[in-house]
Order: structure tokens, then C-alpha cells, then sequence
């Protein structure tokens, strides 16, 4: 039987005591080792979670071990995308509201019950918790082992006092986040993903220290449900990996609603009062100081790898996580990687797709034939504020980076008619293709239903559909969707020379 405290699980209601009893069971009694495993996984987030479902899935009586020492789900379903989606969810009614007045209703007066979104944001997490379930993968005939897995050599695993033997083997570890060196941080305290969906008091005011995906999502959440929030960001705008113009929106929309932005910042010290905690930082060159109740770290990501003991098994890491080639294989042949671990791409569906590669590329590829590219992968995201910002593909960095001549066409919400009849004409579709031919490299999108229509376009950009045929594919009106046929039917405009105007004043004579 495990001892483990879920030190981070806060508080202890009902919901969490079901979560809990799902992803760690405080009961749960770890099987007797096999002799010889075909595959052992060690991290049970998305990555570690897809390739054992998947294996075990396959039917072929493959023996299959998972090892896990927190809560199965990983970042995803219990600090991470679930929780934080939960909360936006209610931040984004406010944000209706908000708006309501422009729409024609009067709502003259609403309140944020903080307890009850957070109440909520745990009845969610509980209610779907059982897909990542100890029982639920032993139940698929995976070897469910809870604790902290460390290599014990090329070939074997240790997780407790039980040795697990593998002819393969997948590390899925996961990262945390990373805290930056601050001094008086750690005397202070601070929230981070871990911590801050287990508030149950609202903050009246909230430091961020980060402007990226958690920075920007919960600065805007947090700021709907009430908190005063100043985020406090090292680079001169936010989202640095997104299209600046992109940024530009949602620095003006979190602006307009009161979070205060701070760029080039480098926060130097925190000190602790009885007026809150201090933070003194230069902006731009001159040193200012703001008083807060609470400060959030979303300063970017450390990788798992400390207890993983990873030179036993020969397997070379850096600081950014565990080093792997395009098939996410380590240095060691027999060892592969997915997920957070060893990607760019931090993303619970580029865990999953990783996950999948790695099944193929450790159990159906004899000899090496046959393996599956990383790079093979056209990746979506999202970051989920108001409006969303999504992504796919290459930007126009990554195209000029690459020494692919591109051109870029832009289509404003504003020229949407159903961004227009929903008062949303914040936001652009742009889309960046190779010059010459209607070949897709990448897009953008920025609406409030961005993360659904880029969609349109990831399955154009891998079924290798270019913009001529996106022109040629009726979109229902009025749907925010159509910037993207708008976009397409602007590239056929390019098309339009004046031979080719003479070759259709031919056609339309002679009909
Ligand atoms: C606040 C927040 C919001 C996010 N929102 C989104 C979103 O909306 N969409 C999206 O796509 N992505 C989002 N992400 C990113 C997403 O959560 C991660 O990309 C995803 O969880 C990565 O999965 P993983 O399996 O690689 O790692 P993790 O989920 O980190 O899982 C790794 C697991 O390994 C375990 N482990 C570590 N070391 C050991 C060891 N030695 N022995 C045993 N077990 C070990 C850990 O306890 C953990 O459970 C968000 C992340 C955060 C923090
Ligand atoms: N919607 C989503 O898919 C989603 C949402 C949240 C998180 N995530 C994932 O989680 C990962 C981690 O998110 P994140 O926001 O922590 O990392 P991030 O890398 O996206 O952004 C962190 C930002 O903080 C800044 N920063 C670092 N140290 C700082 C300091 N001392 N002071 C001020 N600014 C500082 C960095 O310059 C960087 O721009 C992301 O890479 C993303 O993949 C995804």
C-alpha cells in the first residue's frame, strides 16, 4: 500500500477525495512485477497515459507496466488544461456580461461567487478523472505501480523496492514550472499551476510573473473574477511565440479590462508585510514596487528528471528535458521519450500525438523500418483567452528560417459578417502560404472561437489541401469560420493577372 500525500490536493471535499481515489488511490496495492515487460512507462500524464492505453489496447497480450508518483492524469487533468479551462469557462460569462449593455440587455448588478467557480472547476476535474483511473488502465491489463520510478540500469527500472525489467521502456515525466531565482521569493510563497487551482478564496490582488500561455489565460481570468492583477512580463510584449499582431490584440482587450501590463520587466526582490507582499522590479530602467495578496509563477517550464537516475541507463538529458532524435528515441536505443519531457511543443495533444509515434516506433518498427517522424507532425495550439489566439504550422519566422519565399494574406474579423452580428471583430485569420503556388505553411487565427475554425485549416494543411480548394469549400453563413474562405478567395484573387483577365474575357465572348 502507498503512503502518499497529495500535498497539492487542496481541499479535501468530496470531489477531491474522488479525484484522489481515481488518480491515486490511497488504497491502491501495486501488482508483483512480471519477470520481463515488453513495455514499462514511467509518468502517467497524457504522454505516459496514451502510449499505455494504446499498447494495451492493441490486443496482442503485450505485458505492460505504468509507473506513477503523483496523480495519474499528469499536468493536464489536475493543474493544467482541465482545471484552468474549467475557470475560463466562468470568466468568459463575465465577459458576456460585460458585454451585455452593447448587446441591449441590462444587467445592473452580478456578483463573482470565487467559491463556487472554484467548487465548480473541482466537481469537473472529479467528474471526469475516472478516464485516467488507476482502475481503469489496470483494468486494460497494465501493471499499475504508484511511486517514483528511477532507472536502475540500461534494462530495468526501480520503483520502490520492486525491479521492473523492460525491453523497452518510455519516459513521460513531464515538467513543472520553472521558478524563477528571485530574492525573498521562496520566504515570501507563491502560487504556481500546482497551487493555484486550489484556491478557495479570491485574491484581491494577484501578481503574475510570466506573459505567456498561463500568464496571459489566468491574468484575464483572474481579472474577470474580481482580482486586481498586474502582470509582470521580462519581454517587450506578450506571447512571445505568437504573431505579434496577435499579441498586440490581447494586450489592448487585457488593458481595456484592468490587468495592468508591465513589459521588460525583471522583478528583484519580494519582501513581506502586513500589507502584503511587496514586489520591486524595473520597468523599462526605473525601479517601481507594487503590493500584492498572492503571486503566481507562469515563468516557463522545468523538465521531471531529477530522481530518474537517467545515467544508469546511459540516456543524455539538458536542462531543457531528455534529449531525443526525430523517432524520440534517447541515447539509449531500447528507451524512448514523449510529451513534455523532450518537446517543444508543450501541449497535451502533442503529447498525445508523440504518444502514438512512440508505440509505433518502439513495438512496429523491426529492424528500424518503418519509424514515424516527429517533424512529420503539423501541430496545432491554442491559448485560450478572449479572444483565442490559435496557431498551426509554421510562422512567418519559421518560414523565413527556413528559406521559403511566402507570402501572407489577412483577412480582419471586422470584415466577417458574423463577427460583426456578434459584436467580436477583435481578431484576424492570416494565413501564410508559399509564394507562387496556394500551398498552406502556417496560420493564425485570432477570434473568440479561434481554437474551433483553425481546425479547418489543420486538416487542410495535412490532407495537403491548398487554398484553392478552402476557396472552392462553402462555409454555412454567417459563421466566423468564413474569414478563412474569405482569406482563400483573396488568394484566388491574386490569380487574377491581366493574361489571365484576357483569357476569361475570350471565355465570356465565345459563351
Ligand atoms: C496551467 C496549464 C494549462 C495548460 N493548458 C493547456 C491547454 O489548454 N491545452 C494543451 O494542449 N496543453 C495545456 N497545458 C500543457 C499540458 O498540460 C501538457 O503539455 C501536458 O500535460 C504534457 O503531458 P505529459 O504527459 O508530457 O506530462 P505531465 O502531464 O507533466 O505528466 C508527467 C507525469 O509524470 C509523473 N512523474 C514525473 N517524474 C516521475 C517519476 N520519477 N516517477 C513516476 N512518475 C513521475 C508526474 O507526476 C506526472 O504525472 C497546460 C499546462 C498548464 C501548466
Ligand atoms: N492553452 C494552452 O495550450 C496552454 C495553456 C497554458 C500553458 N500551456 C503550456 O504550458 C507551457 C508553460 O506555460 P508558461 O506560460 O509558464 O510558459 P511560456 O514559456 O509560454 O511563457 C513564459 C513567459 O514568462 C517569461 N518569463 C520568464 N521568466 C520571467 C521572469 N523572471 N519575469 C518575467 N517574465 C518571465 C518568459 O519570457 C516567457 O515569455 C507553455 O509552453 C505551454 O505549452 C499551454
Amino acid at each position: 500500500m502507498t503512503t502518499f500525500s497529495p500535498k497539492h490536493l487542496a481541499p479535501m471535499d468530496a470531489y477531491n477525495q474522488k479525484l484522489l481515489a481515481d488518480v491515486h488511490p490511497p488504497d491502491w496495492v501495486d501488482p508483483q512485477p512480471a519477470e520481463m515487460y515488453d513495455l514499462v512507462v514511467l509518468g502517467a500524464g497524457t504522454a505516459g497515459l496514451v502510449v499505455a492505453a494504446g499498447a494495451a489496447g492493441l490486443g496482442l497480450g503485450l505485458k505492460i507496466a505504468l509507473i506513477e508518483r503523483n496523480l495519474m492524469g499528469g499536468d493536464c487533468l489536475n493543474v493544467g488544461c482541465v482545471p484552468s479551462k474549467t475557470i475560463i469557462r466562468s470568466a468568459r460569462t463575465i465577459g458576456e456580461i460585460w458585454k451585455a449593455r452593447e448587446l441591449g440587455i441590462k444587467v445592473d448588478n452580478f456578483e463573482v461567487d470565487f467559491e463556487a467557480v472554484m467548487e465548480r472547476l473541482r466537481r469537473i476535474r472529479s467528474q471526469i478523472s475516472h478516464a485516467d483511473s488507476a482502475a481503469r488502465f489496470a483494468n486494460l491489463g497494465i501493471d499499475v505501480f504508484l511511486g517514483d520510478g528511477s532507472f536502475a540500469s540500461k534494462e530495468a527500472i526501480a520503483v520502490g523496492d520492486k525491479i521492473l525489467k523492460f525491453k523497452k521502456a518510455v519516459i513521460a515525466t513531464g515538467t513543472r514550472a520553472a521558478i524563477p531565482n528571485i530574492s525573498g521569493l521562496r520566504e515570501a510563497g507563491f502560487l504556481t499551476n500546482e497551487t493555484v487551482f486550489s484556491l478557495v478564496e479570491r485574491p484581491r490582488r494577484l501578481a503574475i510573473i510570466g506573459g505567456g500561455a498561463i500568464g496571459c489565460e489566468l491574468a484575464q481570468t483572474f481579472g474577470r473574477l474580481g482580482c486586481e492583477v498586474v502582470l509582470l512580463h521580462r519581454g517587450s510584449r506578450l506571447l512571445t511565440k505568437e504573431d505579434p499582431a496577435a499579441a498586440d490584440i490581447l494586450q489592448q482587450v487585457l488593458a481595456k479590462e484592468g490587468v495592468k501590463l508591465v513589459f521588460n520587466c525583471q522583478v528583484q526582490q519580494v519582501t513581506t508585510s502586513d500589507a502584503g507582499k511587496t514586489l520591486t522590479y524595473n520597468n523599462s530602467g526605473r525601479e517601481e514596487t507594487i503590493t500584492v495578496d498572492e503571486i503566481l509563477i507562469g515563468a516557463g517550464r522545468t523538465p521531471n528528471l531529477e530522481s530518474l537516475n537517467l545515467a544508469a541507463a546511459e540516456v543524455a538529458s539538458d536542462t531543457k528535458g531528455v534529449r531525443v532524435n526525430d523517432y524520440l528515441q534517447t541515447s539509449n536505443p531500447k528507451i524512448f521519450a514523449a510529451g513534455d519531457i523532450c518537446m517543444k511543443w508543450q501541449f497535451t495533444h502533442a503529447a498525445d500525438a508523440a504518444a502514438r509515434i512512440v508505440i509505433k516506433n518502439t513495438l512496429f518498427s523491426p529492424f528500424g523500418l518503418g519509424k514515424t517522424k516527429l517533424s512529420s507532425l503539423v501541430m496545432p495550439w491554442v491559448t485560450y483567452t478572449d479572444p483565442e489566439i490559435a496557431h498551426v504550422g509554421m510562422s512567418e519566422d519559421d518560414a523565413q528560417q527556413a528559406g521559403i519565399e511566402f507570402d501572407t494574406i489577412k483577412v480582419s474579423m471586422s470584415k466577417v459578417d458574423r463577427a460583426i452580428t456578434d459584436g467580436e471583430t477583435d481578431g484576424f485569420v492570416s494565413i501564410t502560404h508559399r509564394r507562387g503556388s496556394d500551398e498552406i505553411l502556417g496560420a493564425t487565427i485570432v477570434s473568440s472561437h479561434a481554437g474551433e475554425s483553425i481546425s479547418h485549416i489543420t486538416t487542410a494543411m495535412v490532407n495537403k489541401i491548398g487554398l484553392g480548394k478552402l476557396s472552392n469549400t462553402i462555409q454555412p453563413y454567417p459563421t466566423q469560420a468564413d474569414g478563412i474562405k474569405k482569406a482563400a478567395d483573396a488568394y484566388r484573387k491574386t490569380l487574377l493577372t491581366p493574361r489571365n483577365q484576357k483569357l476569361l474575357g475570350l471565355l465570356a465572348k465565345l459563351s
